[in-house]
């Protein structure tokens, strides 16, 4: 195994994963940085969702290897891989899957009980997050008496609450609508560097890419270019700086490398 550089804090080098025969990722390899906000983009069907279940230790690559953190995950047993997903990755799904018997802070504390922290103490974390990503008011609503939008937030909260290593989101804001977006990517981020998390964004919207550091883009199971976003509030002017229209031209282009 050849070592990564000293810091990317996880790792994939030449993966190959085929689905029952059709190849879904192609000799994939990349490196994240701690406390970096990754951008997988690309079209849908590219092989972002497989690169993130391969990133994450959820599924093993018939070829290639994963490292996290020093740790080959691909050498990792199935309950050794479990144990590192639930003590130090979140994953966040594109449509939010709570427990319906549970309410929303409950939802929102269930990963914190799951490694050993006291009711009391998860109810406060839960809540603060709740709070954080301005679902506060639903802390005692079960997920059928709530929004689609509002339990993506709560799903995002629970995801956030551990404060993980890193954080998977797969189109985390894919049931928002527009306006909502902008809010809980701001929230994830900031979150994600106040406690010095890594996400792993797979999108297939450059606006929602706008929000990570760096974007490393997949078409048809294959890496074509790595673009270098501005901050996405970066004004726009005669500076130099990219407003909007441009930034997005930008993006595009890494699909037609
Ligand atoms: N469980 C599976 N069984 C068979 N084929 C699959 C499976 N999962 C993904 N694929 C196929 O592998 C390819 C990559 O899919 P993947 O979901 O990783 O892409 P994606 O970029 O995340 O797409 P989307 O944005 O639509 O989720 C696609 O052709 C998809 O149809």
């Amino acid at each position: 195994m050849v070592a990564p550089p000293d810091n990317e804090v996880l790792w994939a080098r030449a993966l190959h994963v085929r689905h029952h025969g059709s190849p879904a990722l192609t000799g994939v390899s990349l490196g994240v940085r701690e406390g970096e906000i990754l951008a997988v983009g690309g079209p849908r069907g590219s092989g972002k969702t497989t690169l993130l279940r391969c990133l994450s230790g959820q599924l093993l690559a018939q070829e290639g290897e994963v490292g996290f953190a020093g740790t080959a995950l691909h050498a990792l047993g199935a309950s050794a891989r479990e144990r590192l997903r639930r003590d130090r990755f979140g994953w966040i799904d594109p449509t939010p899957v709570l427990v319906p018997e549970l309410n929303a802070w409950e939802n929102a504390a269930l990963l914190l009980m799951l490694r050993g922290v006291g009711r009391r103490r998860a109810r406060a974390t839960a809540l603060e997050w709740l709070d954080r990503l301005d679902v506060g008011r639903c802390a005692r609503s079960r997920p059928y008496a709530l929004s689609q939008a509002e339990r993506q937030r709560v799903a995002v909260a629970r995801a956030l609450a551990p404060a993980p290593a890193v954080i998977f989101a797969d189109e985390p804001t894919a049931p928002l609508h527009r306006a909502d977006r902008a809010q809980v990517l701001r929230t994830l981020t900031a979150a994600a560097r106040s406690h010095g998390m890594t996400v792993v964004l797979a999108t297939h919207d450059t606006d929602t890419a706008a929000f990570a550091d760096r974007t490393v883009s997949l078409l048809d199971g294959r890496r074509v270019d790595t673009v270098h976003l501005p901050p996405v509030d970066e004004p726009a002017g005669p500076t130099g700086s990219a407003g909007p229209a441009e930034r997005e031209g930008r993006a595009a282009c890494s699909l037609s490398a």
